[in-house]
């Protein structure tokens, strides 16, 4: 099993390999004392997941209860918070206690959340099972619930003691949940990795999907020592974000988050190339990697619809908002710009 230092102000270790979710108690107690852990998870990942989870933890000297809601982006609201909080409460746990979420990117940023709120802050450890999960949203501690007017606008930075990850949970995956994750990565190509990027032109992932995750983790976990409270380098995570959270709600959900991204990214970089600030041949290679991906390079939202949808971006400051904006295959630079821009910056991406 490989062990990626995550650098934070609170330091901790992401693990990862094939197999050790049989023996995550043994694990987690190399970390935390036993005491009594509630796992927050859906009802899709439970089915499958919950009961070894359960077992190896009491194997281990823990106490369990299991904290149950309905799998989707439809289920990370204040609705679901407010069950998991009261459950967390009915079961009693206390400060010295600890939440175990197993799951996807939903289960980690709003179980995360939970952990950062109840009694004002408790332990928490994430058991990524899903690609985007596992490359992106279980390390670096941002964790939030959707609002009506937006994506992850209720919120908070709360770092977890652990994440392991167990890349034979993916065999479980369905392919559509997958391109989520590759989305992600593409992101992580572009923004920050070339030869990434080439990798999944070429179809990397297929044949070495553990040393991709690996890779992206690490991107991402150096970004995150550099700057855990998102107030420069971290942003450019965001790279795609403002458009893609537009995205889904435009779409009501119905697209995901990391196809959202991928249609971002590519919505800016076409943008970008139109403005002269992007190279055909950067543009070229990122819809190279997103076709060979099976991902999606356009959606059917007009840059009005779109600009109102993102009005909510947390890079926007009073009338001005920061874009991410791609600046070589494998780079990206912070653009602030007049907020009553974007309309005309994502139009320009449409077309
Ligand atoms: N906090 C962060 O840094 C960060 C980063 C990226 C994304 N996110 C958030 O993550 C969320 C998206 O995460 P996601 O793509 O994992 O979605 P998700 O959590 O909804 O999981 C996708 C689906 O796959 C199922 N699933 C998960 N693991 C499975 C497995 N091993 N086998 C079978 N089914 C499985 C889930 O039940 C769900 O139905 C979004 O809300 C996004 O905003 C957060
Ligand atoms: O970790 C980060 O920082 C990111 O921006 C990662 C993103 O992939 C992720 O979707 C994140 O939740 C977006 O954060 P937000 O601050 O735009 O809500
Ligand atoms: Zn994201």
């Amino acid at each position: 099993m490989r062990r990626i230092s995550i650098e934070t102000g609170h330091h901790y270790d992401l693990l990862i390999g094939s197999g050790p979710l049989d023996r995550c108690g043994e694990e987690i107690a190399r970390v935390v004392t036993p005491c009594a852990a509630a796992v927050v998870t859906d009802d899709t990942v439970d089915a499958l997941y919950g009961e070894a989870v359960e077992r190896s933890l009491r194997k281990a000297g823990f106490s369990a209860v299991r904290i149950v809601f309905p799998h989707g982006e439809a289920s990370k609201n204040m609705g679901t918070l407010s069950h998991v909080l009261e459950s967390l409460a009915g079961a009693g746990l206390t400060r010295s206690d600890l939440i175990v979420a197993l799951g996807g990117g939903v289960v980690g940023d709003l179980a995360g959340f939970a952990a950062a709120c109840y009694l004002r802050g408790i332990r928490f450890v994430q058991i990524p099972t899903s690609l985007l999960a596992m490359i992106d949203s279980s390390v670096g501690g941002k964790t939030a619930v959707d609002l009506a007017a937006g994506k992850n606008l209720a919120g908070a930075f709360w770092q977890p003691e652990l994440v392991l990850c167990d890349t034979a949970l993916l065999s479980t995956l369905p392919g559509c949940y997958r391109l989520d994750g590759l989305g992600e990565m593409i992101k992580y190509g572009m923004g920050f990795d070339a030869q990434l990027l080439s990798m999944m032109r070429e179809g990397g992932w297929e044949r070495e999907p553990e040393a991709m995750v690996a890779r992206c983790i690490s991107i991402k976990a150096a970004v995150v020592a550099a700057d855990e409270r998102d107030q420069a380098e971290r942003q450019k995570l965001n790279l795609g974000h403002t458009a893609a959270h537009a995205i889904e709600r435009c779409s009501g959900l119905g697209i995901t988050h990391g196809r959202a991204v991928a249609i971002g990214t590519a919505l800016i970089a076409r943008a970008c190339v139109k403005r002269g600030m992007l190279s055909h041949e950067a543009l070229a290679l990122l819809e190279e990697a997103l076709d060979r991906c099976g991902l999606e390079s356009r959606c059917a939202f007009s840059a009005r619809e779109l600009a109102a949808a993102a009005v909510n971006d947390k890079k926007r400051r009073g009338d001005s908002i920061t874009l991410v904006l791609p600046a070589t295959a494998g780079s990206c630079v912070l653009h602030p710009m007049p907020a009553a821009e974007l309309e005309g910056f994502f139009a320009d991406g449409l077309n």
